[in-house]
C-alpha cells in the first residue's frame, strides 16, 4: 500500500479514536516496505495512524498538530524560568531602545511590519482582524519618517483594506505579491513604482486547490479556508482540538496530488504555497533593492513579526549583519530575531518611540 492509499484510509472514518485494521508495515517510517508477514493485520487507533502520514516536504502531520497544540495558551503554565532565560537572550526592544537607535546612527532605517499578531491582535475570525485607529495613525507617522513596508501572509488587497495607508509598500501572499506605494509620503514624494509577482503561473493551481479544500473541509465544524491569492490558509482556531488531526489529514489528502505546493505552519493555521524559493526574507531583500539599498552598508532594516514565516526575514537580517528582527511573542520561541515585544500594543509604543526619536534627532 502506498502513502497515498494510506491517506485515503485515514480519511475514510470520522472518529479520532476509531480503531482501523491495517497492515503492520504502515506504522514504520518507510511505509513503502511490504508487510513482514503478509496477510497478518493488527489494530491501531486512527490517531496513531495519522502520525505516519507525510505531507509534502517530508514533515509529518502529527508534528504540525503537536506544535500547534504546544503554542496554545493552555500549554504555557510553567514557563516562568524559561521565559526569564529567553528574555535575557531576546530583550524587550522597548527596554533597549537607546541601544537600538545608537546602532542605527548614520544609517537609513527601513521598516518592515508583519500584519496579523503584530499590528492587529489575533482574533477568531480572520475577516475581522482590524487594526486600531491609534495603530494606523502611528504607522502613518512612521512612514513619514522611514520607508515602511507591510509584509503579510494575507492577500495584498485584503491587508491593504485593513491598513488603508497608500504611502506604504505592501508585500502580500508571504511576499509573493509586492507593490510600491500608491502615493508619496512626506518622507518620499515620488516613490519608485514596484511590482513583483514571482508565482503568477501558480494562480490557476491555487484556485483549483482552494475549491478542493473548501469541499474537503466542510465536514469539519469551524474549519475555514482563506484564499490569499498566491497561497491559501486553512484555519484551525475555531475547530475543536480533538478534530485537528482529522482536519490536517483532509488537507494532506488534497495536497498529495499537488507536489508543486508545500505546507507551512502559522498560528493555528496551515498555509499552502508554491514550492518556489520565495518567502518573506526574499521579499525583504527585493524591497531593499528596489529602494536602492541592495549593496549599501549604511542601511538599517528593522523587521517586526510574530509568526514562523517571519523567521525567514529575521534570518536574512542576521546573515546580512544589518539591522535586526523583533519577535512579537509573550512566550519563549525558537527565533532568529534579536529582540522581542509582547503584543501589538507594545509594537505601537515602539513605533511611536522611533517616530519621536527621529523627530528630535535633527
Ligand atoms: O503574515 P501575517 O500577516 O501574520 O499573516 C499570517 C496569517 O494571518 C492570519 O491568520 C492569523 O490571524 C487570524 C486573525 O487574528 C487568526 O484567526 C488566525 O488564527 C491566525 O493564524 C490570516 O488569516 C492568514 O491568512 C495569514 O496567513
Amino acid at each position: 500500500m502506498t502513502k497515498q492509499k494510506l491517506a485515503v484510509v485515514a480519511d475514510a472514518k470520522s472518529s479520532m479514536d476509531m480503531a482501523l485494521v491495517v497492515p503492520p508495515a504502515l506504522f514504520t517510517a518507510d511505509v513503502k516496505k511490504p508487510p513482514l508477514m503478509p496477510g497478518k493485520y493488527i489494530t491501531i487507533s486512527k490517531k496513531k495512524l495519522l502520525e505516519n502520514i507525510e505531507i509534502n516536504g517530508g514533515a509529518r502531520i502529527n508534528a504540525w498538530v503537536e506544535s500547534m497544540r504546544a503554542s496554545s495558551p493552555t500549554s504555557h503554565r510553567k514557563l516562568t524560568q524559561d521565559q526569564t532565560n529567553w528574555m535575557d537572550r531576546h530583550p524587550s526592544a522597548l527596554k533597549v531602545f537607546d541601544e537600538i537607535t545608537n546602532a542605527s546612527k548614520g544609517k537609513q532605517i527601513v521598516m518592515f511590519l508583519d500584519y496579523d499578531g503584530t499590528l492587529s491582535p489575533i482574533v477568531d475570525d480572520p475577516d475581522r482582524a482590524y487594526m486600531s485607529d491609534a495603530m494606523r495613525a502611528t504607522v502613518r507617522k512612521l512612514a513619514g519618517c522611514f520607508p515602511t513596508a507591510i509584509v503579510s501572509g494575507r492577500c495584498r488587497d485584503k491587508v491593504y483594506n485593513f491598513v488603508k495607508l497608500a504611502e506604504l509598500y505592501y508585500a502580500g501572499s508571504h511576499g509573493m505579491d509586492i507593490r510600491g506605494p500608491l502615493k508619496g509620503s512626506k518622507y518620499k514624494k515620488n516613490p519608485p513604482s514596484v511590482l513583483c509577482q514571482p508565482a503568477s503561473e501558480y494562480l490557476p493551481m491555487i484556485d483549483e486547490v482552494y475549491g478542493l479544500l473548501m469541499e474537503k473541509t466542510k465536514s469539519t465544524p469551524g474549519a475555514k479556508v482563506e484564499n490569499n491569492k498566491f497561497c491559501l490558509s486553512v484555519h484551525f482556531r475555531c475547530v475543536e482540538e480533538k478534530k485537528w488531526s482529522e482536519l490536517a489529514a483532509q488537507v494532506r489528502s488534497v495536497l498529495k496530488d499537488y507536489p508543486k505546493l508545500r505546507l507551512s505552519q502559522g498560528r493555528k493555521v496551515l498555509e499552502i504555497r508554491p514550492t518556489i524559493k520565495w518567502d518573506k526574507g526574499k521579499a525583504l531583500e527585493f524591497l531593499l533593492e528596489s529602494l536602492g539599498y541592495a549593496n549599501c552598508t549604511d542601511v538599517f532594516p528593522i523587521y517586526i513579526g510574530d509568526d514562523r514565516t517571519d523567521e525567514d526575514a529575521f534570518k536574512v537580517l542576521r546573515e546580512r549583519g544589518q539591522g535586526f528582527g523583533i519577535l512579537v511573542s509573550k512566550m519563549p520561541k525558537e527565533t532568529s530575531a534579536s529582540y522581542s515585544l509582547q503584543e501589538p500594543s507594545e509594537v505601537m509604543d515602539f513605533l511611536q518611540r522611533l517616530v519621536d526619536w527621529k523627530r528630535h534627532s535633527w
